[in-house]
């Protein structure tokens, strides 16, 4: 596991930029007692960023949403991240069922502290997209509440939080390359040099990830096997992206497609704008599209922009992996 700054003075206002994930494997086991499903995943961070700042308010969690995306970083790359045109927060609450407003309720409970916060939230991660915004925005403000009320809460307990909030939301405090195992909470580490550039084919509508557990269960059992994660494993110490992009692979994608037929035609529209590789993202419905390089991207997001495929939204560009939640504003 990753250092995180566990020391902070106390805060008058805190921010925190934290990334969305795709799964380049998504191995999904056998339904377990508790309804969650056993994974064998491969978690990659991206530069697709959500940003929340915490300032003190008055008592409880007042959440709040900014129109805009979050800024990117200062040393964005121009070619290989998106402009900053935002996503739709449609569909994102701000009482307590948001995930971010569930989290400081539950720092604060387990600190013994009286929360009385505002919180900002910017989305740049689709909502219901199968990128895990809303469990980063969870991870994310358990970074923030823990420097804004100075607890120096040890990362342990961080993931331990984190984990009873979702089953994504360790892995959005731990950023980079992991292979998730449990229902995806236990994460390893998977260390490589390699920056890996995908266009991203946003849906207008998001899929629920329960549903698709469910078809899954549907359409193959509940007691099926979750597929081998080593092929991608392997393929990530190679720095030919072609071997990356045939073993990516996601046991829920038969599922997405059943519930939105139309993927299929998304995801072939990304083959032909020349993409060396293409996946449901996650429970879906955004499509991740493998370029060879960054201008490759560029080529095949214009090329798919001009396709205009029925139900796709917004074509953006990310890199990854990218570091996890991290605070980028301490005043
Ligand atoms: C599809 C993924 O994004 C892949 O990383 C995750 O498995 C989903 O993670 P998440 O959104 O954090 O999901 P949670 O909030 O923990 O669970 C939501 C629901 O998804 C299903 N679920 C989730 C994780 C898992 N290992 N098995 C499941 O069956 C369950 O129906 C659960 O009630
Ligand atoms: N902070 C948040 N941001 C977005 N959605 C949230 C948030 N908190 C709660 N939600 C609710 O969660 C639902 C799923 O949103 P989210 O963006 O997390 O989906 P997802 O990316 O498909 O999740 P995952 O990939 O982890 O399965 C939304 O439709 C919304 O009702």
């Amino acid at each position: 596991m990753e250092e995180y700054p566990l020391t902070v003075p106390s805060r008058s206002a805190v921010r925190v930029r934290v990334p969305a994930k795709i799964n380049l494997h998504l191995g999904v086991g056998p339904l377990r007692d508790d309804k969650f499903h056993d994974l064998a995943t491969v978690f990659h961070a991206v530069s697709l960023h959500d940003e929340l700042t915490l300032e003190p308010g008055p008592p409880g969690v007042r959440l709040i949403l900014d129109a805009a995306a979050a800024e990117p970083p200062a040393d964005r790359n121009p070619v290989d991240d998106n402009p900053v045109d935002g996503v739709s927060t449609d569909g994102v609450p701000t009482d307590e069922r948001n995930l971010a407003v569930r989290a400081l309720h539950a720092l604060a409970a387990a600190a013994k502290v009286e929360p009385a916060v505002t919180v900002r939230l910017r989305k740049g991660i689709p909502v219901a997209g199968g990128m895990a915004g809303g469990s980063a925005d969870a991870a994310a403000a358990l970074l923030a509440g823990d420097a804004l009320w100075n607890l120096a809460t040890p990362i342990e307990r961080l993931h331990a939080l984190a984990a009873g909030l979702g089953s994504d939301v360790p892995f959005a405090l731990h950023g980079g390359d992991a292979l998730g195992t449990g229902r995806g909470e236990r994460l390893a580490p998977l260390s490589h040099p390699y920056r890996r550039h995908w266009v991203l084919a946003v849906a207008g509508e998001g899929l629920s990830t329960p549903a698709v557990y469910a078809e899954t269960d549907r359409l193959r059992g509940a007691d099926a096997s979750a597929s081998d994660p080593t092929a991608v494993v392997k393929a990530l110490d190679d720095p030919d992206p072609t071997a990356l992009a045939e073993a990516l692979c996601n046991d829920l994608q038969a599922a997405a497609l059943s519930l939105r037929p139309e993927l299929a035609d998304v995801l072939a529209a990304g083959r032909t704008a020349g993409a060396l590789g293409g996946i449901v993202s996650g429970s879906g419905p955004t499509c991740a599209f493998l370029a060879a390089d960054a201008a490759h991207a560029e080529r095949i997001a214009q090329q798919l922009r001009n396709a205009a495929v029925p139900g796709v939204s917004a074509v953006l560009i990310a890199h990854g992996p990218v570091e996890g939640a991290r605070l980028t504003v301490e005043d």
